[in-house]
């Protein structure tokens, strides 16, 4: 059971086609709670048929929604805002419930979704075209910017919330109307927060929200030409179909995909804020989100104090129910995680590498794995190649500023890397010469709504967030006007 203030936000049915229902097969799927495994909720399994209801909703609605001023949809963009924040402990127990992080960090992400509405409700206002100088003095060169139209949102379990209003935000404030297929493990987020738009006012149809199968109603939103856009955040490997599947039907797309993210301690950095910087990279939501540092590169000079003080703090992490008070560390989401982890950490010792803590799933049981810290680890390792996605510092050592960079870009990802160093010199050419969309200087902590959000090579396309994000949403219309 989950403890909610206002009882209506736990969900048993998806606003489709106007309407809460439930699947037309009357099936469901159950929600389990990530820190105990037993079952939380019901939603239902749609398929097919309740997206195509769900597309052609969609269609009809935007036709009204794209017709309101930017500032009158940004009023009801603001409303559904202050919802989120009365209801900021409901939605964020859920969270914790379905995904599994401490309440205190999904809070925070109920904080950070909240934001990327607000920042999208006046980003819309300032939607603007341009008039260029033509070629003949008898014409004008008028440019436009319109709503892409319908649009699909396909999100992950990390970020249940963060994940959905971050596409959702932009696509409705630019006069979209957007279907959301969140994540099988996360669905009741979703649900709660399409509810807390309905309440702000938000017409029907516009927020749409699909629990089910993810082939049969991804199939779709792909398959369907009504679509034009997918925005997806997950897998490089789902991201890779995704993009195959929307190939027959040119979709515009935007990708937020895996990273590997490097982080890079020079011997000249300060070793407080490093090790501050590595804690909160790497074991935010337990090591489970796309911007976590997946391999920590020491400079010769500073890796025995490096790994000391690291050790140090990652014994100090306190793993449990992400319900209980002071718990840093929560559950992974499922067996299939920590079998992740385990495989690239057996891999790095058999080739060599030394555990320094951890090592081993958590006494608790379930899906609870020891916060842990792994050295010597080599580019022949799994941790130098593959997303590890759980709460594993691996420590790599290095000599030279070139070498270390060849290391961070051997990689196909390329989403964020982290550099630590007072050279003002290397802040500067470092970050230049790291193949990544995102870097951060002297921090491990670089998201905001403010911010592009986004990858190179295969940790996807387009960016999130941003006075760029709204971009996405959008499409350009050239208009040539004779007057002869
Ligand atoms: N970039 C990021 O932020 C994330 C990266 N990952 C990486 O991916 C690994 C696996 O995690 P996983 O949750 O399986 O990631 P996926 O990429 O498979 O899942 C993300 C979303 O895609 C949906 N999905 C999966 N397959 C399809 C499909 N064929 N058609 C349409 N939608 C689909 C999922 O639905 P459903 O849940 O219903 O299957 C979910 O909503 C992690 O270990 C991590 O390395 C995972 C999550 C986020
Ligand atoms: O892991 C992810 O895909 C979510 C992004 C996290 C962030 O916004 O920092």
């Amino acid at each position: 059971m989950i403890n909610l203030n206002n009882t209506d936000l736990l969900l048993d049915s998806c606003p489709v086609g106007g309407e809460w229902s439930h699947a037309q097969s009357g099936k469901t799927m159950s929600v389990v709670n990530a820190a105990t495994g037993q079952k939380i909720a019901e939603v239902p399994l749609m398929g097919q048929a309740e997206t195509q209801q769900a597309i052609a909703a969609a269609e009809m609605a935007q036709k009204a929604w794209k017709m309101q001023t930017a500032a009158s949809r940004a009023k009801i963009l603001h409303r559904w805002v202050s919802l989120i924040q009365e209801n900021t402990e409901d939605l964020a127990r859920l969270i914790t419930s379905e995904g599994g992080k401490p309440l205190a960090e999904a809070r925070g992400e109920v904080n950070y979704a909240a934001s990327f509405i607000s920042w999208f409700a006046e980003e819309a206002k300032r939607v603007d075209g341009v008039l260029l100088q033509p070629t003949n003095p008898d014409q004008r060169f008028i440019v436009s910017k319109q709503p892409v139209g319908v649009c699909a949102a396909i999100t992950p379990w990390n970020f249940p919330a963060a994940m959905i209003t971050r596409k959702v935000a932009p696509a409705l404030a630019a006069g979209c109307a957007i279907i959301v297929k969140p994540a099988e493990q996360t669905p009741l987020t979703a649900l709660a927060l399409a509810k807390l738009a309905e309440l702000a006012g938000l017409p029907k149809a516009l927020l749409q929200v699909i629990t089910g199968d993810a082939k049969e109603i991804g199939g779709e939103l792909c398959r369907n030409a009504t679509v034009r856009k997918l925005s997806f955040t997950g897998s490089t490997e789902t991201g890779r179909l995704l993009m195959a599947q929307c190939a027959p039907t040119i979709k515009k797309l935007s990708l937020e995909l895996g990273g590997n993210a490097p982080v890079i301690v020079f011997d000249d950095a300060d070793l407080g804020l490093a090790v501050k910087g590595i804690m909160a990279s790497k074991f935010r939501n337990s090591g489970q989100t796309c911007v976590c540092a997946n391999r920590i590169y020491v400079q010769s000079g500073i890796y025995q104090k490096l790994c000391d003080e690291l050790v140090k703090a990652v014994e100090a992490l306190k793993v449990g129910n992400g319900m209980d008070d002071g718990v840093t560390q929560g559950p992974l989401i499922n067996a299939k995680a920590i079998e992740k982890v385990e495989l690239h950490l057996n891999d790095a010792l058999q080739k060599g590498a030394t555990l320094l803590t951890g090592g081993h799933k958590h006494p608790l049981g379930g899906n609870y794995f020891a916060p842990t810290v792994v050295a010597n680890i080599t580019q022949e390792m799994r941790f130098a190649r593959e997303e590890t996605f759980g709460p594993v510092a691996a420590l790599f050592k290095f000599d030279r500023d070139d070498e270390v960079v060849n290391y961070a870009n051997d990689t196909e990802f390329g989403l964020a890397a982290y550099i630590f160093t007072q050279d003002a010199k290397r802040q500067w050419q470092i970050p230049e010469a790291l193949e990544y969309g995102m870097v951060g200087v002297n921090t491990g902590l670089i998201s905001n709504e403010v911010a592009p959000f986004g990858g190179i090579k295969q940790s996807g396309l387009g960016r999130e967030g941003s006075r760029f994000g709204i971009d996405e949403y959008l499409e350009m219309k050239y208009v040539c006007v004779n007057l002869a």
